[in-house]
């Protein structure tokens, strides 16, 4: 078999997203001629089987199989099956894309006063700064809104094992009801498991839909597809999209829409932490947060037999504020400060905090958005829930002015600032596996 997961010549680590050609008849299977061998574990992911032909002669069935339920087909033209690959195949670099984790310049001079160890008695309570090499590790204790506990560290908040689990949080006591969890998860898991037509209903590669059924992030541009479903839909205000939802499976609407409201409640609570933790009001922008877009992300990972070979997402950053994601066991990842893969753990009951483009913007760098991708694995399905926050469509975000100190330049304006339409507008022109969007926002000086 070949180890596709060489890297590719002349890659190096900072790069972008690298494809190339692989000899798939090293692997001693016979290559896309019809005769290929098949792998009896593959084949029970398999309802759509192609015609055997090698090329994209417009099959309807070919056709199906690209996006059909069954999720070996979702990946079938990119690295998954070896009997299945064309010639020209192109595979993805795993560890394509790096993360920046440097401030942009000096830290403000506010953070640089501090003492290495401080304690501030805030609106939350207690609040203990320590800076060390130049990150900022934020902790909060005893905060009262229903006993959440966790902690800020970097730019991700976790939970009290800091040490183990870094630049990534998992919240817990966060107050969302573990009835309204398992019945979000429960209503996702109904909706995958609906027959593949009902859910073609909703597919669409535009990713302007406000709902839209898909695999992949932009199935007319990716070269490689995810192995995942999704289902997206806006969700904040909720009278405003909840019509435009899934109608089936029945409780859908209802439970999905119970988790949807409960985690728009929690953002607003987490939003205003980290303002204060950045040394803005509390209730900086409070009005734009209360009446911002929240997009929820469903994601099914099915089990997959060739797991090293291929992603549930393709590493990228989320375009927005902050990001809380549910998942049913492990498979997220993140890029950490020396440029390697770690784990987010799962944290029972636990919900995963991270920070987005628009929060590194705002904060002018000193917080960092985070770079992740999802795994997938051999014998079991995943489940995510990913409710993406943001601003407004139209709302452009750009550095907080108390971040930034133009006059003296002790801390330059680093990005311009952008909305969430023009992020939409950059997604569906531009591979993002390849180019981060945030990149394009950097004012180098
Ligand atoms: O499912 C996951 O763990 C990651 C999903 C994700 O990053 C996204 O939907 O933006
Ligand atoms: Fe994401």
């Amino acid at each position: 078999m070949v180890n596709l997961n060489m890297p590719p010549e002349g890659s190096q680590e900072g790069s972008n997203v690298e494809v190339r050609k692989v000899d798939l008849m090293d692997d001693g299977l016979e290559s896309h001629d019809g005769s290929a061998i098949r792998d009896p574990m593959m084949e029970q992911y398999e309802v759509n089987h192609d015609d055997g032909d090698d090329v994209d002669d417009g099959d309807e069935e070919e056709k199906m199989n690209y996006y059909g339920d069954t999720q070996i087909a979702l990946t079938q033209p990119a690295i998954s099956r070896p009997y299945d690959r064309p010639d020209h195949i192109t595979r993805l670099n795993l560890d394509a894309m790096t993360s920046d984790w440097s401030l942009p310049r000096e830290a403000p001079k506010r953070i640089q006063s501090m003492s290495s160890r401080e304690i501030h008695v805030c609106k939350y309570k207690y609040r203990l700064y320590m800076i060390v090499d130049n990150w900022r590790y934020i902790l909060y204790f005893h905060f009262p809104y229903r006993n959440l506990r966790y902690t800020v560290f970097g730019c991700f908040l976790i939970n009290e094992s800091f040490i183990a689990c870094y630049k990534i949080s998992n919240v817990i006591n966060h107050g969302i009801d573990e009835s309204a969890i398992n019945e979000a998860l429960k209503a996702a898991e109904e909706f995958f498991n609906l027959p593949h037509d009902e859910k073609m209903c909703l597919f669409s590669d535009d990713v302007h839909k406000p709902v839209r059924y898909g695999t992949s992030l932009n199935h007319a541009r990716d070269e490689v597809f995810c192995w995942r479903d999704f289902i997206k839909h806006y969700s904040h205000p909720l009278p405003d999209w909840i019509h435009l939802w899934p109608s089936n499976p029945p409780s859908y609407r209802k439970n999905m829409g119970n988790y949807a409201e409960a985690v728009q409640d929690l953002q607003n609570k987490l939003m205003e932490m980290i303002f204060e933790s950045l040394g803005l009001n509390p209730s900086y922008l409070e009005e734009e947060v209360n009446g911002g877009s929240q997009l929820l992300a469903v994601n099914c990972y099915p089990a997959c037999p060739e797991p090293e070979l291929t992603l549930g997402i393709h590493p990228h950053s989320d375009y927005g504020s902050i990001t809380v994601l549910l998942q049913t066991r492990s498979g997220l990842e993140f890029k950490n400060k020396n440029n390697n893969w770690e784990a987010v753990p799962l944290v029972e009951g636990g919900l995963v905090v991270q920070l987005g483009d628009q929060m590194e913007v705002l904060s002018n760098g000193v917080y960092k958005s985070v770079i992740h991708r999802a795994t997938v694995n051999v014998d079991k399905k995943r489940f995510s829930i990913v409710s993406l926050h943001s601003f407004a469509m139209d709302k452009k975000i750009g550095p907080a002015k108390e971040l930034v100190d133009d006059n003296h330049h002790q801390l330059p304006k680093c990005y311009n600032e952008f909305s969430f339409r023009e992020f939409l507008q950059f997604i569906s022109n531009n591979d993002i596996t390849k180019e981060r969007f945030l990149d394009t926002l950097k004012i180098m000086k």
